[in-house]
């Protein structure tokens, strides 16, 4: 059996990433992965500008309270006042630029105004209230890192330096099938002996919440002509085949025989619960060789092997640099008295007090467990929990990003 650390460096060995970058409006590339580092052309913000609505003031013009000036002008936010006056204040309005002459703004409920005079009731420090012009960014740095998933935050950060379009890796085409005669879809009936197709509804949902380009293929009957078909139709526009279903050590599926006819396979046993079987390979498309994941077909097996290692490999595809996902080591506030010689990975759910409890069936079947959960306990071999122990906790949403 290979380790999950095994199994996941092989994974990311074999994943390169695209090279094709294109340019997208800034407002239109939240999701996508930014293909290379973005600095800043000005400073943020590009001018010293107030915190507060209130009074400009010059310190040295305010040794004692109160103190009475004359408001010489107004500045709102998108106008340049004129240079302060000795003795005078200027009306200002957050955000608007300081004017020269002044180094304080005092909040307008420190003062009174009355017929073009201020009352200055609250002794300011230089200073105060004052944003300084590249407080926040320095133009000439670095704002945004190459290999970045980009979130509202980041292209409302290229926005804000002016940026109107960034460079984004192309989207990863992700060819989906699924083998077995016995599934069938909601809105159809059920005969005795099929199920309903949920890992088609999980893997489009993954690999779209990962910003992929998912070309879904359906359900594909349990034939080696019709599964090497399959294959070759995805490996015409794909980077990458993901099927779910015919990777343990049945005979009725014609997954493995037609990978293998098709291109190359290695069947994986990892120490992972659930998801110990996992096949990786390549098949031969129109111009290159095309990715291939086969996932367990148990619906927790294939969320779980997809999160943990597929995803890794998706990230790396698309030009991600850090694909590991961020855990927390947190307290458990139940018990897991047989844990398994593989490594598993616990559906699991943070209650109100921030422990962490998990659902009672683990079984690989049980999609529930996934729909109660907030997320995984990563729980190393043979490691029984007690409640109090520490164990770590890999949240869906992190893993869904
Ligand atoms: N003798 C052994 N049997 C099994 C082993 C083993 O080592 N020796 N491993 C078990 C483990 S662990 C897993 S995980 C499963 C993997 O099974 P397959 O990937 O071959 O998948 P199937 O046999 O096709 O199906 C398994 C299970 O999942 C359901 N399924 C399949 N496709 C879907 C779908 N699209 N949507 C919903 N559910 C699906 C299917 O009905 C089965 O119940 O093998 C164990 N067996
Ligand atoms: O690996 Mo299987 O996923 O234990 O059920």
């Amino acid at each position: 059996m290979l380790s999950f650390d095994q199994a996941l460096s092989q994974l990311l060995g074999a994943a390169s990433a695209l090279a094709e970058a294109s340019s997208l409006p800034t407002l239109a590339a939240a999701g996508r992965v930014l293909a290379q580092a973005q600095r800043a052309p000005i400073d943020a913000p590009p001018l010293d500008n107030s915190a507060m609505d209130g009074y400009a003031v010059a310190v040295s013009d305010v040794c004692q309270v109160p103190t009475r000036l004359s408001v010489a002008q107004r500045i709102p936010a998108g106008s340049v006042g004129s240079p302060l006056q000795p003795g005078s204040a200027a009306r200002i309005f957050t955000g608007a630029a300081i004017p020269a002459g002044a180094d304080a703004v005092v909040m307008q409920e420190l003062c009174q105004h009355v017929a073009g005079e201020v009352t200055i009731n609250h002794l300011p420090e230089a200073g105060d209230h004052i944003r300084r012009a590249g407080s926040d960014i320095a133009a000439g740095s670095e704002i945004l890192a190459a290999g970045q998933r980009l979130r509202p935050q980041d292209t409302a950060l290229a926005a804000s330096v002016g940026i109107a379009s960034l460079p984004v890796v192309r989207r990863l085409r992700v060819a989906v099938f699924f083998t077995g005669d016995e599934l069938r879809m909601p809105g159809e009936a059920l005969q005795e002996g099929a199920i309903y197709n949920a890992n088609r509804f999980l893997l489009t949902g993954l690999l779209d919440a990962l910003g992929c380009e998912v070309r879904d293929h359906g359900q594909v009957p349990d034939d080696l002509v019709a599964t090497r078909q399959a294959l070759r139709a995805a490996a015409l526009d794909s980077d990458l085949i993901l099927t779910s279903g015919g990777v343990s050590v049945g005979e009725e599926d014609h997954v493995k025989a037609a990978v293998e006819a098709e291109g190359r396979l290695e069947m994986w046993k990892i120490a992972i619960k659930p998801g110990k079987p996992l096949a990786f390979g390549q098949v031969r498309g129109a111009q290159r060789e095309v990715a291939f994941i086969g996932l367990p077909g148990n619906p927790v097996s294939s969320l779980v092997t997809f999160l943990m290692l597929v995803r890794p490999f998706v990230l790396k595809m698309q030009g991600v640099r850090r694909t590991a996902p961020l855990s927390y080591c947190l307290r458990a506030d139940g018990e897991w008295a047989r844990p398994d010689a593989r490594r598993e990975f616990l559906r699991a759910r943070i209650n109100a007090a921030g422990g962490v409890e998990l659902f009672a069936n683990q079984g690989s079947g049980v999609l529930t467990s996934a729909v109660w959960g907030d997320g995984l306990v990563d729980n190393p071999p043979q490691q029984a929990i007690r409640r109090g122990d520490m164990v770590r906790f890999v949240p869906f949403s992190e893993l869904l990003s």
